[in-house]
């Protein structure tokens, strides 16, 4: 696939980095196993709105700017086996978390666009959804069909009852397709919810769409600050943007955004679908190998406002992506994210969770994460 770069560089960007932990933990639920043939009311209910996002997906392909570029929208031919779910949620004040993280080793150069193979997996399960509401809080559609407890059980959500903090589960679970409210939330409560659309783009779309991200997208590997010392990310970043007035600032390091690359837009205009939200920046990573990492963090840093919906797409190597809850970190949420997936992270969520991305021996190739924010608070140019 020949993807001419149209990214420019750009200077001084890098990104805090921490320390990441391994996690020993597994659990599929039936919904989140991958492959899995529609054989419920629910499930077939999924395939029903799978239908239903592709043609949307089709719709949105047909007006990008970029029509004929390989990388575009409309160049993405194949089927988008996922659906939209959205929540309503409350708002609450976000609490900063410091960033930090393992540095990298001294590492070969990356320089593998052209050939590395990524690790596509077999194809998956479905997502399933209804638009995204930020104002009128609504329940998933799930819940709607067969009631919380049923749909608990179904999703495997890991939501406990009230007040039995001990009766939560130890053991991390596995996140389902479809919108989950995370434990710690009923209704009116603080938390934040998680919609997970696995295979949002084909096998096909996604490899090409990571070739063409590998080599659009002007990647960096960048030192930054940890606790008065200079360390290496353990990744490569980039990050795009409406905007030069968009910068990204954290840790005294300033993102200066690159022009929207087609690869990046197309991705942009069917998360937009998904998420019901617009976004005007996306930070992007690139994990080379399974010693790439990203740390325990939250997005929650004031420019993004105080209950950010992110966006992150997957391409590439299959990777675990774990939530900790604040409250209690002893429950966690893990997704395996893999080529083309699509999981958004709503509400509160950054509030009252953190996320990482540990490190994993035996992964077989690079992955490319992109998180799409919306800035709602423009930092003010430097002096
Ligand atoms: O790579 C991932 O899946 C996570 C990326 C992330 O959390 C971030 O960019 O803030
Ligand atoms: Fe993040």
């Amino acid at each position: 696939m020949d993807c001419p770069s149209s990214a420019k560089r750009c200077d001084g960007v890098s990104r805090t980095c921490t320390t990441c932990e391994t996690m020993s933990w597994m659990q599929r639920t039936q919904l989140g196993t991958r492959g899995s043939a529609p054989s419920d009311p629910v499930r077939l209910w999924m395939r029903h709105c799978v239908a239903l996002f592709r043609s949307s997906t089709g719709f949105f392909a047909g007006l990008s700017s970029h029509a004929t570029h390989p990388c575009s929208a409309s160049s993405l031919a194949g089927p988008s086996p996922a659906g939209l779910l959205g929540l309503g949620h409350p708002m609450s004040t976000p609490r900063h978390e410091q960033r930090a993280e393992l540095s990298s080793a001294a590492r070969p150069a990356y320089s593998n666009p052209g050939t590395a193979e990524p690790a596509i997996g077999p194809p998956k399960g479905v997502g399933l959804g209804v638009r995204h509401n930020k104002r009128a809080p609504r329940p998933t559609v799930a819940e709607a069909l067969m009631g919380t407890a049923a749909r608990d059980k179904a999703l495997g959500s890991a939501r406990a009852p009230k007040g039995s903090a001990s009766k939560r589960p130890r053991e991390p679970r596995l996140l389902p397709a479809g919108t989950t409210a995370l434990p710690g939330r009923s209704a009116g409560e603080p938390g934040g919810e998680v919609t997970f659309a696995p295979a949002a783009f084909s096998p096909a779309e996604a490899q090409r769409l990571l070739k063409c991200l590998q080599t659009e997208v002007g990647w960096m590997h960048k030192e930054v600050m940890v606790m008065g010392r200079l360390v290496m990310q353990p990744r490569l970043v980039a990050y795009q943007a409406d905007h030069a007035s968009l910068a990204y600032t954290y840790s005294r390091l300033t993102l200066s955004p690159d022009a929207w690359s087609p690869a990046v837009l197309a991705i942009k205009e069917r998360m937009e679908v998904l998420a019901g939200a617009r976004f005007n920046s996306c930070l992007l990573n690139l994990y080379r190998d399974g010693r790439d990492a990203m740390g325990w963090h939250s997005d929650n840093e004031s420019l993004y406002g105080p209950a950010p919906t992110i966006g992150s797409a997957s391409f590439g190597a299959r990777r675990d992506f774990v939530l900790r809850w604040n409250a209690d970190p002893n429950v966690k949420w893990r997704a395996q994210l893999g080529a083309g997936d699509l999981l958004v992270m709503h509400g509160d969520l950054q509030a009252h969770w953190m996320h990482a991305l540990p490190k994993r021996a035996g992964v077989p190739g690079p992955r490319v994460n992109l998180t799409f924010r919306q800035i709602v608070h423009p930092e003010a140019p430097p002096a």
